[in-house]
């Protein structure tokens, strides 16, 4: 008896000793990180006040009277930390740069490519292969060069954030999955920094700021994720540029009055904007959830998590490569390429949407989108049936851009259909254009 109550008495202890430990490094970091701030700041009051070039330069904004010279000076005062140098990323970093904030930072893991031209207006084509922190630093220090821009060339990521965001006063979300989302929500609770929280689909975008005065966050809204595969982003759904262009500068304006400390902030307010017919709309949050797992009276979180195993679904979508499927279900590009070129009849599926199959597609393949699949496995035992004249046990193969819809696509059709000779491409359409054809356009 005595042992027991020992023992759970020793286990609370444990636990205890263990958050008063997290308690105390998280002190010591935010005592480093203000003593550190303190000085910088003395080293700023002395350069703060507004230069010549300054009152010309900003003059437009600083005879609006929500501005002024104080206000100029605050913003040159104050940093942001912009992460994501995408789509949102990159209007709004030109718009707080050219408003004279006066520090800048940016986080991205990822390099530029060609088709992120048409809506990451920082990159051009002689930035291709470049990283984005490098290619947005280039341009923004052309633009202002009074500003210090900081590049951060990394993920964001549970172990680096809160040292990140700790740097600034403000942070931007502009970023495009939920796994960064939950992250930065965290951190910036933990960290207690306002959060301006932006994101574009197709041709509409959302936009609110986050614990800000008394707002809920992001987890008062959404305390679990969405399923994994009810996600979309700009690669999977497309986006149209503006869309992208309007949230991204809103997100610059929300952080430029969080700076200069303005009343009408879309804290508890959620703006919605459909760019299809052009309208904007303002929903008024619910309050802070008193018992949010991270926000609230007794939160159950206490430090940051793993976050993409929280939302099962990956942060950095250059490592999106999935295994679902055993080595045996799964055929390579060699040897799709070789199943072509023989006489051996097989029904290739590509479970891409419509308008990607019109984008680029392997001839004589059938496109099924892999959402209407499971409805339409009469339509493939038929087609597999009317096969068998030409051979005995056709294979089915499903193909998708790199490898991961095809693999949820094969064990859908196993689970409906009594073949087993079902595979699917190990990096999809992606592996066809590196490996097979190098004129296949790779999106
Ligand atoms: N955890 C993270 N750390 C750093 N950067 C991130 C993180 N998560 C996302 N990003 C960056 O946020 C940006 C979001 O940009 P955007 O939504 O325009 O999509 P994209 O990833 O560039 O393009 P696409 O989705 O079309 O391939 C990307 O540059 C991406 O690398
Ligand atoms: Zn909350």
């Amino acid at each position: 008896m005595y042992g027991d109550s020992a023992d759970s008495t020793i286990h609370q202890l444990e636990e205890e000793i263990e958050f008063l430990s997290h308690q105390l490094k998280e002190k010591q970091e935010l005592l480093i990180s203000l003593k550190q701030k303190k000085q910088n700041n003395a080293l700023e009051c002395r350069n703060n006040d507004l230069s010549t070039a300054d009152i010309s330069r900003y003059s437009r904004q600083i005879i609006l009277p929500s501005v002024g010279l104080d206000g100029q000076k605050k913003l040159k005062r104050s940093s942001v930390l912009i992460v994501g140098v995408g789509g949102l990323g990159c209007p709004a970093a030109l718009y707080l740069v050219s408003a004279g904030v006066g520090h800048i930072g940016l986080v991205d893991y990822d390099d530029v490519e060609i088709n992120n031209l048409h809506r990451q207006i920082l990159h051009t084509e002689n930035d291709v292969g470049l990283p984005k922190t490098e290619s947005a630093f280039n341009k923004l220090l052309l633009l202002n060069r009074n500003v210090k821009i900081s590049k951060h060339n990394c993920q964001l990521t549970s172990e680096n954030s809160i040292s990140i965001i700790r740097q600034y006063d403000v942070v931007l979300d502009a970023t495009d999955n939920v796994a960064t989302r939950y992250l930065l929500n965290d951190s910036c609770i933990f960290a207690r920094k306002p959060l301006v929280s932006g994101s574009a689909l197709q041709t509409e975008g959302q936009l609110t700021v986050y614990n800000h005065l008394s707002s809920p966050c992001y987890r008062c809204l959404y305390p679990q994720p969405p399923p994994a595969n009810a996600v979309n982003n700009c690669s999977s759904s497309g986006v149209l540029g503006p869309i992208c262009g309007v949230i991204g500068a809103l997100q610059a304006l929300e952080a430029i009055k969080i700076i200069l400390n303005l009343e009408e902030t879309l804290s508890s307010r959620m703006l919605l904007f459909d760019g299809y017919d052009t309208t904007f709309r303002c929903i008024k949050l619910r309050k802070r959830k008193l018992d949010c797992d991270v926000c609230g009276i007794n939160p159950k979180i206490k430090s940051l998590i793993d976050y993409e195993q929280f939302c099962g679904s990956v942060a950095n979508d250059k490592n999106a490569s999935v295994n679902l499927l055993d080595k045996t279900e799964r055929i390579t590009v060699e040897e799709l390429n070789q199943l072509r070129a023989s006489q051996q009849p097989h029904l290739l599926i590509d479970v891409r949407t419509n308008p990607e199959y019109e984008m680029c597609h392997l001839s004589n393949s059938l496109n099924i989108h892999i959402n209407s699949l499971e409805k339409n496995t009469n339509c493939v035992l038929e087609t597999v049936e009317k096969l068998k004249q030409f051979g005995d046990d056709p294979k089915i193969i499903c193909i998708c851009r790199r490898g991961r819809d095809s693999q949820i696509a094969v064990n859908m059709l196993k689970s409906k259909l009594s073949t087993k000779s079902i595979f699917d491409v190990e990096g999809g359409l992606h592996a066809w254009a590196a490996q097979i054809d190098n004129n296949f356009p790779i999106y």
